[in-house]
């Protein structure tokens, strides 16, 4: 599992090394792992000698990191060039920068745009403006600057730590931005990186060590990513005595005359997630449907027999669904039956949620959502609003309503009510086509069908992820979005990185999971 923490965090991990007057030599890591980095880079892209980056150096110590690296740069044969943002920079870097051949300019109050048009032409850009001292964006000649070097579209940029303008801490973003090819972070992964806004901005994320990797242990990370092993150990490994019974039975209640196709994506996503069978409720229109794209499922017309989850809500509509999606729903209550809730039956929540109720709103509907709870205020929340502080709301969302909320996009977080957020990012834009969510519910629902045993047992792969029972739901769901995303990854390769369908995110769901568990057994101690 890969940890993600806040800007303050990281610093406090630091802090004892730089009591014990071990400053220089972190920066001196920082900054040698930088410089690696950018000669990997610009090597994919030209020779080395001759090739020319400019370090864009703030006052504080990310400049200092970045003058550093760009002296190492120096010594390899590059031509360097310093634009120092503020009039004190970090001194001893600067001196060091100059031992090493680098040249100097200042950036001004009036030579923003030419500076711009100089950086444009360099083959690589070091953002070493900001760094996790941040408090806010760039301001006055360097927001000039920056702006005008993005409108210009630079060769190669690679930001020192994080880009400069993003809050480590949460991902909120303020513009502008350089956006970045390669983020080369130090100690630790920022959380920043890896949710949205941020995310979107910082490219590929290069993590360097420095030594206070051990300190961070102590802390409770502030965002949680799922790796391909960890979804090897936590997906289903069915054994020799099973049966249909005790692989898990799901109760779908999606679709309606209207949108008879999210009861088909669901059904068909959910079988292919191997869950041991599907009941689906719904109108015969809808029905008929199902069953001709997967004749596995069984169409129930009177009280389902038990289920070991729900799914509800995509494409519901109108009276006859949603009476269905609440009979469910009380069941669900009364029996303690994890359920995901999704579009259509958002609406139809009960006060308080428990923790194994996973909704699945995407950013418009957990707007909506939000505002619909009594405790939100007076302000109404807006879909821009959860897409520039997504960290944010997903969080609150949980707390208010008591459930697990999953809240979908390029990345996708999961907040448990506990606090606790995980962020899953392995897919690709051609995801974002209708039906596309439909697929993901039911995926998530055959996850949790298949997974209640495994949750509730303390020695078992959710346990080992060092997770509160209460949590674990949060880690299905994470890996279900994985999942979903993975196979959307993969549906698209197939067409070399070409456009998708939902149901070809469907169809690739089980050579996802074969890929995954054959990995896992492989490499298995
Ligand atoms: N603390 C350490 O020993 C280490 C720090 N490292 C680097 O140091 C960085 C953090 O350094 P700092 O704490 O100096 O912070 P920054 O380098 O982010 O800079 C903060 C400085 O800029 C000013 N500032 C804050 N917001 C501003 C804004 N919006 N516009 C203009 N100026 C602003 C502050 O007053 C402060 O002087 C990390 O991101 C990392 O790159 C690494 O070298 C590893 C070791
Ligand atoms: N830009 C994107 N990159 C990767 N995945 C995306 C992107 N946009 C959306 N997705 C994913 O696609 C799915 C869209 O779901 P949703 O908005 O509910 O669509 P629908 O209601 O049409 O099924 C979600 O799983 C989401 O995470
Ligand atoms: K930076």
């Amino acid at each position: 599992m890969i940890s993600a923490f806040t800007g303050q965090q990281i610093r406090d991990a630091e802090q004892p090394l730089l009591d014990a007057g071990e400053g220089a030599v972190l920066m001196q890591r920082a900054a040698y792992g930088l410089a690696q980095a950018v000669i990997r880079e610009v090597k994919k892209r030209r020779r080395l000698a001759g090739a020319s980056v400019t370090v864009l150096a703030g006052k504080g110590n990310n400049g200092g990191d970045g003058l550093y690296a760009a002296a190492h740069l120096a010594r390899r044969g590059m031509r360097t060039t310093a634009v120092l943002a503020a009039d004190a920079v970090h001194a001893e870097a600067l001196a060091g920068f100059k031992a090493a051949g680098g040249q100097v300019l200042q950036l001004g109050p009036s030579n923003a745009e030419e500076l711009a048009v100089l950086c444009a032409g360099e083959d690589v850009i070091i953002d070493a403006l900001l760094g996790t001292g941040a408090r806010g964006g760039l301001r006055e000649a360097s927001a000039e600057l920056v702006a005008a070097l993005q409108e210009l579209g630079p060769r190669l940029v690679v930001a020192c730590d994080v880009p400069s303008g993003l809050d480590a801490g949460t991902g909120e973003v303020h513009w502008p931005v350089l956006e970045v090819d390669v983020t080369v972070t130090f100690g630790g992964f920022k959380a920043g990186l890896l949710t949205d806004p941020g995310e979107g901005c910082a490219g590929r994320v290069e993590l360097v060590q420095i030594g206070i990797e051990s300190a961070l242990h102590h802390q409770a990370p502030e965002l949680r990513r799922l790796s391909a092993r960890d979804l090897g150990a936590l997906l289903p490994h069915p054994v020799r005595r099973a049966h249909k019974y005790s692989r898990g039975v799901l109760g779908i209640v999606a679709g309606s005359s209207r949108f008879a196709g999210a009861a088909v994506l669901s059904v068909h996503a959910a079988a292919l997630t191997g869950v041991g069978m599907v009941r689906y409720l719904g109108p015969e229109s809808a029905a008929r449907m199902v069953l001709t794209r997967t004749p596995e499922a069984l169409w129930e017309t009177q009280d389902p027999g038990r289920v070991q989850a729900w799914v509800m809500g995509p494409g519901v509509d109108g009276e006859e669904q949603l009476h269905r999606a609440g009979a469910a729903s009380d069941g669900a209550l009364r029996d303690g039956l994890p359920v995901v809730v999704d579009a259509g039956a958002l609406s139809i929540l009960p006060d308080r949620c428990p923790p194994h109720w996973i909704l699945t709103p995407h950013a418009g509907e957990l707007a909506a959502l939000l505002d619909s709870l009594p405790s939100t205020g007076e302000v109404a929340v807006t879909r821009a609003d959860v897409e520039s502080r997504p960290l944010h709301f997903v969080r609150q969302a949980a707390q208010q309503t008591g459930a697990t909320v999953l809240l979908k996009g390029a990345t996708t977080l999961v907040a448990s009510p506990s606090g606790i957020v995980f962020s899953q990012s392995e897919g690709t834009p051609w995801m974002a086509t209708a039906g596309s969510g439909d697929v993901l519910a039911g995926v998530l629902g055959a996850l949790l069908a298949q997974a209640a045993e495994e949750i509730a047992d303390d020695d078992g792969a959710y346990a080992a992820l060092g997770l509160d029972p209460e949590d674990r739901w949060a880690a299905v769901a994470a890996a279900a979005a994985s999942v979903h995303a993975r196979a959307g990854a993969l549906a698209s390769m197939d067409f070399d990185g070409g456009p998708i369908t939902a149901s070809a995110i469907a169809e690739a769901v089980p050579r996802v999971i074969g890929s995954l568990s054959a990995e896992y057994d492989r490499t298995r101690p």
